[in-house]
């Protein structure tokens, strides 16, 4: 288990240090586009899950709809303090 805060320190690290297999490294090469696809298929798949499945799966589909976000957030060279100005 982890915080926001700390998936986005690991992911940062992931894209720096570009491990061997990493899906987020690989994401990352394919670009804003390939993201992006992510973040709307994600984003469907939380929906779905909130009307029609439980909560537990839910809260899943949003866990994934937050770590794209963040995969994005680092393509474009964002971080934390840069969403939080907006909240
Ligand atoms: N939290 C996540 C995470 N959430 C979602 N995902 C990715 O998002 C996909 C979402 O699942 P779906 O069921 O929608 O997609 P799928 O059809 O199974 O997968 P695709 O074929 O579409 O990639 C997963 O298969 C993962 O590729 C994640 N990938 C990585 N992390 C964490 O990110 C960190 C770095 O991961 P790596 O870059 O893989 O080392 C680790 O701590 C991971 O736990």
């Amino acid at each position: 288990m982890k915080s926001f805060e700390q998936l986005f320190e690991q992911l940062t690290e992931t894209a720096s240090a570009r491990p061997e297999g990493s899906g987020t490294v690989r994401k990352l090469d394919e670009g804003v586009h390939a993201i992006g696809k992510k973040i709307v298929e994600e984003a469907s798949e939380v929906w779905m899950a909130s009307e029609y499945q439980s909560k537990e799966e839910a809260a899943e589909e949003m866990s994934q709809l937050i770590y794209w976000t963040q995969v994005m957030m680092i393509k474009l060279g964002l971080d934390i303090n840069d969403i939080n100005r907006y909240l």
